[in-house]
């Protein structure tokens, strides 16, 4: 048996691209709501609270009996002060051989993590946005905030682009690294207004966003707030939309949005992407984002295969 490789940072970044990752994370969302365990073995993350240092460690473990792939994440993520240079979130995955439960690779899981995050809140925008779509806002200005401008911008052809945040050097440094059309917006309201698609990605615990500054038939892509007591959006938002979600248990135990709200869940994305539930695109849709262990399992199996091509 061969020796585990260790792929950091700079070669993962290197070898996964959103060509070739969305459509393997569609495929994948649609395994796994097809409740096939033969498909996708993908228990809820498991948490546990590193209490002294504001947050939490996620486990989150999956296995692809038909394709072969097994794969744990190991992922902390921090309740960080505003501005803190501390990451909010850092990762890694490890890839076994199913067969035998040998490790073959230990991988950087934090551009794993920036990059199908993106990818599939680009999936929820394909699925879910309006025709026609010109204006889409990003709220926040991090890891998630580059990762998602880069694959909105990769995908779609928005007219305009625009960017919040509370800090304002956030959103000076954030238009300095995107290297593309942006505009910084001094509040959400401007941000969002008009706005056809917003992501949120913020590390806030309590709502950024409000249902009155929303134009009707908008779609949310809402990415922070990942315990069940943290909340980026207000109740009347939860109410009103379509709520679509990666996986409905995990939202029912994880999203703060979802549990404090008591808004109801429509589908998961996989379910629209099976045709067993209907994209909503003339409602206001909010796709609800936790991050799923399969999302990682197919991304460390696309880098694996191409480091083994490159080798
Ligand atoms: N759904 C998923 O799969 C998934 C994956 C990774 C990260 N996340 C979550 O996405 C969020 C962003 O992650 P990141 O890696 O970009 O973090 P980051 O620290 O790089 O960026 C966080 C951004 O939120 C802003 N912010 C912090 N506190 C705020 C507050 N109270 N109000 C408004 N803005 C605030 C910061 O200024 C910064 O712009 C976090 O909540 C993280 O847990 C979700
Ligand atoms: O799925 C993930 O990787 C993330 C990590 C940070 C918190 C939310 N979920």
């Amino acid at each position: 048996m061969d020796p585990p490789v260790v792929i950091w940072e700079q070669e993962v970044r290197s070898l996964l691209h959103y060509r070739d990752l969305i459509p393997s994370l569609e495929v994948a969302l649609g395994k796994f709501s097809s409740r096939d365990s033969a498909e996708v073995i993908q228990p809820v993350r498991s948490t546990i609270p590193l209490q002294k240092h504001s947050g939490f460690m996620g486990l989150m473990p999956t296995y692809m009996e038909r394709d072969g792939i097994l794969t744990t994440k190991f992922v902390c993520f921090y309740k960080r002060q505003e501005g803190s240079a501390l990451p909010a979130v850092q990762a890694s995955v490890v890839l076994l051989d199913p067969e035998n439960g040998n490790l073959k690779a230990v991988m950087d899981g934090e551009v794993i993590t920036a990059t199908r995050t993106a990818a599939v809140s680009a999936i929820s925008a394909k699925l879910l946005m309006r025709p026609g779509a010109e204006v889409l806002a990003i709220l926040g200005t991090g890891k998630q905030a580059q990762s998602h401008y880069t694959v909105f911008t990769e995908m779609f052809s928005f007219k305009e682009v625009r960017v919040w945040s509370r800090m304002r050097e956030g959103v000076e440094r954030f238009i300095q690294s995107v290297g593309g059309p942006v505009k910084g917006c001094a509040s959400v309201e401007e941000a969002v207004r008009g706005a056809d698609v917003i992501v949120t990605v913020t590390g806030s615990t309590e709502p950024v966003l409000y249902s009155q500054w929303i134009t009707p038939g908008a779609h949310v892509a809402a990415v922070g707030a990942c315990r069940p007591d943290w909340r980026e959006l207000d109740d009347v938002l939860m109410k009103d939309a379509i709520v679509y979600v990666d996986s409905r248990e995990g939202a029912m135990t994880e999203s703060g949005d979802i549990i404090l709200s008591g808004a109801e869940v429509f589908a998961e994305l996989g379910d629209v992407i099976n045709g067993s539930k209907a994209a909503h695109r003339e409602r206001t849709t909010v796709f609800k984002s936790l991050g799923m262990g399969v999302e990682d399992a197919v991304s460390a199996q696309l880098v694996f295969d191409q480091w083994k091509d490159k080798k």
